[in-house]
C-alpha cells in the first residue's frame, strides 16, 4: 500500500523556539489517522507544514506522492483542509465562501448540495452572509469546503467544533464515507471519542515531538474515566468499592465519586450488586489523558 502522508524529520522554529523538533509520521493511502497531544504541542504547526502554509526550517512532506516544498499546487488539489481557526468574509454569503474556496481547489464542487442536505445547512442559509452565521454554521462551511471537491486526503484541525452532537454524528459518517471511498483522513482533536470512532492509527504529540504512535484502540484505553456513583441506600459494606481500577475515591453519604482506568466489566458487575440510583462516567479528554500518562517530563516511549 502506498503512502498518502509521509513527514521526515520536520522541525519548525520560531524565533529559534522549536514548535515542532523533528517530527516525522507516516499515513498510508485509506487510512485514518489521529494526531493528538496537549495545548501547545504543534498538531495546527504541523497541519500548517502539510498544506504549506508554514514553511518548516527542516524535513520533508511528501503528500499523496507530492513534495509540499516543490510541488504544493499538486498537493493542494488533492486534498481537502479545514483550519483549526477557520476565517470566512463576513460580508460574502456561505454560498460566495463556498464558491471563491472552491476556485481555489481547481476541481469541480460537485458534493456541495449533498453536503449542504447532509449538514443541514439550507438554500436560505447559503444566501445570508456570514457575518450573520452562528458559530456552528461557520464551522459547516468548513467541512463543505474541504469535501466539497471529493479530494483524496483529508487534513482536519478540530474539525467538530462549535457543533452540536446531531452534526457530530453527520460529520463522522462523512468522515466515513470518504474511507469507504478509499480516502485518507488526518485528523487533530481532543476529543477521545471522535478520535476513537473515526481513526484506526494515532500519534500523540508533546512539546513538538512525537511521544507515542499506535492503534488507537490500545493507547484509549489507558483512559481515566471520572465516575459519580449515586446509591438509594447507603453502603452495606464501605470496601464494596474496593475493586481494581477505581482510584481517588471521595465518598459524601450516597454520593461516591472516584476515578477508573481499565476494563469495566468487574466494576459494572460489582455495581450491579448495589441499589443504584445513577452512574455517570464520563472519559477524560484524549490529550489529558495522554498529558497525564507523559508527566510534565519529555521522557515517551514508541511503539
Ligand atoms: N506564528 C507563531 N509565532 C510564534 N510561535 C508560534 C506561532 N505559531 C505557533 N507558535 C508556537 O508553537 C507552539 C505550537 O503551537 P501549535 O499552535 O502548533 O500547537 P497546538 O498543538 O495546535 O495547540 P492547541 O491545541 O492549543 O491548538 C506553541 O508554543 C506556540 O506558541
Amino acid at each position: 500500500m502506498g503512502m498518502a502522508i509521509e513527514v521526515e524529520g520536520l522541525v519548525k522554529r520560531y524565533r529559534r523556539k522549536p514548535a515542532l523538533d523533528g517530527v516525522s509520521l507516516s499515513v498510508a493511502d485509506g487510512d485514518a489517522f489521529g494526531y493528538v497531544g496537549p495545548n501547545g504541542a504543534g498538531k495546527t504547526t504541523t497541519i500548517r507544514c502539510l498544506l504549506g502554509l508554514v514553511r518548516p526550517t527542516a524535513g520533508v512532506i511528501r503528500i499523496l506522492g507530492h513534495n509540499v516544498a516543490t510541488d504544493l499546487g499538486a498537493v493542494l488539489a488533492d486534498v481537502g483542509h479545514l483550519p483549526g481557526e477557520f476565517g470566512l468574509w463576513p460580508q460574502l454569503t456561505g454560498a460566495e465562501c463556498l464558491d471563491y474556496l472552491g476556485t481555489l481547489q481547481q476541481r469541480a464542487p460537485v458534493r456541495r448540495r449533498e453536503l449542504c442536505d447532509r449538514l443541514e445547512l439550507s438554500q436560505a442559509d447559503l444566501r445570508r452572509q456570514v457575518r450573520l452565521y452562528s458559530r456552528g454554521m461557520k464551522q459547516k462551511i468548513g467541512i463543505i469546503q474541504a469535501f466539497q471537491h471529493e479530494p483524496r486526503a483529508l487534513v482536519l484541525d478540530e474539525p467538530t467544533e462549535g457543533l452540536d452532537p446531531v452534526m457530530k454524528e453527520r460529520f463522522v459518517e462523512l468522515l466515513a464515507g470518504h474511507r469507504q471511498a478509499g480516502g485518507t483522513i488526518f485528523l487533530s482533536s481532543h476529543i477521545l471519542s471522535e478520535v476513537e470512532e473515526t481513526t484506526e492509527r494515532v500519534a500523540v504529540l508533546k512539546a513538538g515531538r512525537i511521544v507515542r504512535t499506535g492503534a488507537t484502540a490500545d493507547l484509549t484505553g489507558e483512559r481515566v474515566r471520572h465516575c459519580t456513583l449515586v446509591l438509594k441506600q447507603p453502603l452495606a459494606d464501605a470496601a464494596a468499592l474496593d475493586i481494581e481500577g477505581v482510584s481517588g475515591l471521595e465518598s459524601d453519604g450516597l454520593i461516591h465519586r472516584f476515578e477508573f482506568r481499565g476494563d469495566m466489566e468487574p466494576l459494572m458487575r460489582r455495581l450491579g450488586t448495589f441499589a443504584v440510583q445513577e452512574f455517570l462516567s464520563e472519559p477524560e479528554h484524549l490529550a489529558e489523558t495522554f498529558f497525564e500518562i507523559y508527566g510534565d517530563s519529555d521522557q515517551g516511549r514508541s511503539r
